[in-house]
């Protein structure tokens, strides 16, 4: 499914779902989506009452393509605002560690054999296409310090059609010798490389993006820091980093930034801190960083699953959104322990209830219900939040008119009326992890989905009207 596969006139015909606003999800039961040769969306039917309703009221559409969908619903590609693609081999692997051992033991030497070009292709060809079997049609990347290697992952992207925004990583200092910056020279260079790299395959930057990428405050010197903003600054890019993830983290910026008010500034200082700017996990904030990252434009990517597996914290993702910052989901791989968007979804409701539970010495009546994510605004947040997040309110993130079309097939299945389910489950056949008895609303499928589905219901996805993932359960 090359990138380069002229697309037809297709009217994508069933019930289909997404977030208006961050409480209220939208869905549509029989709908129907017109998406020209361009991968725009044309028309959004919301009620038809038979397929000929369609082409009654849009005539010049008769002999496009139908895409339909009975068992389940269209849904918007996910958006992934922050994940680490060279860590994808070491998905699950952690142990009892926190972040500072767990880069030592795990990251750092993984991520310093990508000096191998050949190893570096396998391992992103793997995981590019197995973040787009979960729906995610949008992914910011971090990469590793090798310009080879990170040319090769936005080369990828690029030739698969997942939007991307690729990084390559910048350090200093406190990774090891054998996989540090020689000096701020030569990371400014390479990361120019790669930037210029990205600008020379992708012209208008219409699927791949360059993002300035200091890993964290500790590896990088202030002087590297600052040249890193200028960079951006000059280039115009996205800019992504980690903040405020872990205590030991946060004690360690404070002891080698003494003269900064807090970790925060040590980016503002760098010039660091733009409307373009992408700070993964923001979890031990004080409230003036937070207005800080609110007055500057900054975006958080709320990342739970790799908050809870390296013990770093509850992010307060509602006081974030209540103090009017954007906020969307990453899987932080291999921080996080799964490519899915779905499943980091579910951990962010789990981790608000955990927020919702730490309310001081809680019977029931004292919980902080405020805290709670719904599954509407957990669905925001993977879709609309991620998209302003990534700089793509615009375009993606919803089924609007105007908008481009990354979207993804959800099917379901159904649980028939008498059977012997033996052999049954496990198998791809059997309509995945999600039972539905036909009894089910259309919203309780949505919630279904949410709470036990996986990319075995992800039948196809679309990038810009693009198919560019399909399972054996798509037909047209
Ligand atoms: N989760 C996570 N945090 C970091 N902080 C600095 N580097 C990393 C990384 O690779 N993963
Ligand atoms: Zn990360």
């Amino acid at each position: 499914m090359a990138a380069s596969v002229p697309i037809s006139k297709t009217i994508y015909l069933g019930a289909f779902a997404h977030c208006i606003s961050l409480a209220n999800l939208e869905i549509c039961a029989r709908g129907a989506i017109g998406v020209d040769e361009q991968g725009l969306i044309q028309f959004v039917e919301k009620e038809i009452s038979s397929p000929s309703d369609v082409t009654t009221k849009h005539p010049s559409w008769a002999s496009a393509q139908i895409v339909s969908v009975d068992d389940g619903f269209f849904f918007p590609g996910f958006i992934d605002t922050h994940t680490h693609a060279p860590q994808h081999p070491n998905t699950g692997l952690f142990g009892k560690t926190t972040l500072l051992d767990w880069l030592e033991t795990y990251t750092f030497p993984l991520e310093a054999s990508f000096e191998d070009t050949r190893k570096a292709g396998r391992i992103y060809g793997n995981f590019v296409a197995r973040t787009l079997s979960h729906g995610t049609t949008t992914c910011a990347y971090y990469a590793t310090r090798h310009v080879e290697a990170t040319n090769l992952l936005t080369e990828i992207c690029l030739e698969r059609g997942q939007r991307a925004l690729v990084g390559r990583v910048c350090m200093d200092r406190l990774s090891p010798e054998y996989y540090r910056d020689a000096d701020i020279e030569s990371a400014i260079r390479d990361s120019k490389a790669c930037i210029d790299y990205a600008r020379k395959v992708d012209e208008k930057g219409e699927i791949v993006r360059p993002v300035v990428t200091p890993r964290f405050a500790p590896s990088c010197t202030a002087p590297c820091l600052a040249e890193l903003g200028k960079l951006a600054r000059e280039e115009g890019a996205f800019v992504q980093t980690h903040i405020s993830e872990n205590t030991g983290e946060c004690e360690l910026v404070k002891e080698w930034f003494p003269e900064s008010e807090s970790y925060t500034h040590v980016y503002d200082e760098a010039a660091l801190l733009t409307e373009r700017t992408i700070l993964a996990h923001a979890i031990h904030l004080s409230k003036e960083e937070r207005r800080l990252i609110k007055e500057r434009g900054s975006k958080i990517s709320h990342c739970p699953a790799s908050n809870t597996a390296l013990t770093s914290g509850c992010c307060p993702v509602r006081e974030l959104l209540d103090e009017g910052i954007t906020v969307g989901l990453g899987t932080d791989v291999s921080g996080g322990v799964s490519p899915s968007i779905l499943e980091e979804a579910r951990h962010a409701i789990w981790t608000s209830r955990f927020v919702a539970m730490s309310a001081p010495s809680a019977p029931v009546a004292t919980l902080n219900n405020a805290a709670k994510l719904s599954t509407a605004e957990a669905l925001y947040l993977a879709t609309r939040g991620g998209a302003a997040v990534v700089g793509l309110e615009e375009k993606i993130g919803g089924f609007d008119v105007g908008k481009e079309f990354d979207a993804q097939m959800i099917r379901l299945g159904s649980v028939p009326e008498a059977g012997d389910y033996e052999g049954t489950f496990g198998d791809e056949g059997a309509g995945g992890p999600v039972d539905i008895f036909g009894f089910e609303s259309p919203e309780e499928k949505v919630e279904k989905w949410v709470y036990s589905g996986d990319d075995r219901n992800c039948a196809a996805v679309w990038v810009r009207g693009r198919l560019v993932h399909k399972t054996a359960r798509y037909k047209v």
